[in-house]
């Protein structure tokens, strides 16, 4: 039984531009889903459809039985840029979504005590435990982008999305937020979509990862990933998520081939 699903969906922009065209995806609640493709594909554009910020043209978007007709709740997003606001400190960041989400604003404002609980174990399970009173500039971009995962997950969203949200970072501090990511994927389950264009990211993470074509973007191609969680960075350096890795990297090629061909005969 899916949770998410999406039913032929394409959308077209005002500008007339076709970003996403005959789109089906099914994901079950707990999966966690990889959007790898080239620039442009439309990877954040199905994000906008799902969480309701943009109606398809054509199809529908359903959520647990639902069709979304517009925003809806129940979503933590995190993206590439932390936006932690600077006036205020890490814990106060993180207890944010709590004041305006309308499941919490009321019962945090009557009694945060165990929204504060919450946030502090959010926050040791990705290792800024004592960094509760600090603020912003006093944290490296990494620390920033754990606290924007605490953050997208404090008020318990069934859905989490996740556009790019590693990519700004090093290498190492990439590796240590995908083990991050993992600790908090692991204890919260929720149904995470990740967009990415790190395909090592989206193997090490992911249940299933789908690929996707451009102009218009459509689903070329999809992947499981079988790997037993806890999955440890060893992993990595392994044969067989080298093959994925590189299955996943001809698939994307051939169709960057095939548009260039395109291009090259005046399409
Ligand atoms: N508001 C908009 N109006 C018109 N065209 C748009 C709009 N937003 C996105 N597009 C176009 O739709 C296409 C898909 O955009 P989208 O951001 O979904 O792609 P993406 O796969 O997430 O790209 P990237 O990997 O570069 O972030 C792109 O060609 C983009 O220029």
């Amino acid at each position: 039984m899916s949770f998410i699903e999406l039913s032929n969906v394409s959308l077209r922009y005002d500008n007339g531009y076709l970003a996403v065209e005959g789109v089906n995806l099914s994901i079950a609640q707990g999966e966690f889903v990889a959007l790898v493709g080239p620039s442009g594909c439309g990877k954040s554009t199905l994000l906008r459809v799902i969480s309701g910020l943009r109606p398809p043209s054509n199809g529908a978007a359903t959520v647990h039985g639902r069709v979304v007709k517009g925003p809806i709740s129940g979503i933590g997003m995190a993206f590439q840029n932390p936006t932690l606001m600077p006036w205020r400190t890490i814990l106060q960041n993180i207890l944010l979504p709590l004041e305006v989400s309308p499941q919490h604003k009321q019962r945090y404002r009557q009694n945060p005590r165990p929204y504060i609980e919450a946030a502090r174990e959010l926050m040791a399970s990705v290792g800024l435990a004592g960094f509760e009173d600090a603020h912003v500039w006093e944290l490296s971009g990494g620390m920033q982008q754990r606290a924007s995962l605490c953050r997208a997950l404090i008020h318990q969203p069934e859905i989490l999305m996740l556009d790019e949200p590693f990519s700004a970072l090093d290498a190492f501090t990439r590796e240590e937020l995908w083990q991050a990511m993992q600790v908090l994927y692991m204890s919260r389950k929720p149904t995470v979509i990740l967009v990415t264009h790190d395909l090592r990211e989206a193997v090490y993470l992911s249940d299933t990862i789908y690929t996707m074509s451009t102009r218009p973007g459509r689903i070329a191609y999809s992947r499981r990933i079988e790997f037993p969680r806890p999955r440890g960075l060893e992993l990595t350096y392994e044969d067989a998520f080298a093959h994925i890795v590189k299955e996943l990297r001809e698939q994307i090629g051939g169709m960057r081939t095939q548009i260039s061909g395109l291009k090259g005969v005046g399409a």
